[in-house]
């Protein structure tokens, strides 16, 4: 598996400022190369880190995750990397490795690793190694549903995942799923999205849900609401619910992404307007 990994830095002042950025009232697109120095920043609690925040709710209650890739460098991390009790989140190790507590457990996390962590998990992070590690971090508040506990913490990796082919597509297009569609428990999904070259969603799904994509490898034609936008490994794209979407594969290899979706929960309700 190889995996997009920023470097920071700054594009050269001999660059074209013309690029793919985007923002608009249903998507937005973070080209690779805006993740420099400029726009990292650093969080309180974490030590010899630094992370690019590629998203975040942005009308009060509207939208639902934030997501960030994260930079640490040997000898960083943090042992109280989660402020809020409510946030549950998907970790995927993208560089370098690093250790993970979790509970009683220590886990060596490598490129591919996956961790979900429900709310109020007892976890740390540190980078021991003599080299920089880099990781995605999606962050939802988590929302309860009557009946259902929160599903318990868990480590994978994407090697060790069998992707599901969708239906009538020859395997050209396939979704690697890290939790059971069946485990209403959960109320995000973090899946890894696959085309082979000249795979395609064929249509513009258009649903509630929002989406999170990060590009992790290759490059595709993507439409965005009633926009076509060349993506290439390391761009982000933030899509609001309903924003129409499909794509290209554009080869020659494959062209992989990281993609958030909010699921199995009730629409909340407006604002009554009776009395
Ligand atoms: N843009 C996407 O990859 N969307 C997925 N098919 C999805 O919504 O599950």
């Amino acid at each position: 598996m190889s995996y997009y990994v920023p470097r920071g830095g700054l594009p050269p002042q001999t660059a074209l400022t013309t690029d793919r950025a985007r923002f608009t009232e249903a998507y937005a697109v973070i080209p690779a190369r805006t993740l420099s120095d400029i726009t990292a920043s650093f969080l309180p609690g974490w030590d010899r880190t630094r992370l690019w925040v590629l998203a975040r709710p942005l009308s009060g209650f509207a939208e639902t995750f934030s997501q960030y890739v994260v930079e640490v460098a040997p000898g960083g991390g943090s042992d109280e990397p989660e402020p809020d009790p409510d946030a549950e989140a998907v970790l995927f190790v993208v560089d370098g490795a690093l250790t993970l507590t979790l509970d009683d457990d220590e886990h060596r996390l490598e490129p591919g690793s996956y961790v979900f962590l429900p709310p109020g998990a007892t976890w740390t992070l540190h980078n021991r190694s003599i080299a920089t590690a880099a990781f995605h971090w999606i962050r939802k508040a988590y929302e309860w549903a009557p009946g259902l506990d929160a599903p318990p913490a868990f480590v994978t990796r994407d090697q060790d995942v069998v992707p599901i082919a969708m239906p009538d597509t020859a395997g050209t297009w396939s979704t690697t799923r890290f939790v059971d569609i069946a485990d209403l428990r959960h109320d995000m999904h973090v899946n890894i999205v696959t085309f082979e070259p000249g795979g395609s969603i064929p249509f513009p799904e258009t649903h509630v849900m929002e989406h999170g994509l990060y590009v992790l490898e290759g490059k595709g034609v993507y439409l965005l609401n009633q926009d076509w936008v060349e993506v290439e490994a390391g761009d982000f794209m933030w899509l609001r619910a309903f924003c129409p979407q499909a794509c290209y594969a554009g080869g020659p290899g494959r062209f992989r992404y990281l993609l958030y979706k909010d699921v199995n929960r009730h629409a909340r309700l407006g604002q009554s307007r009776l009395g």
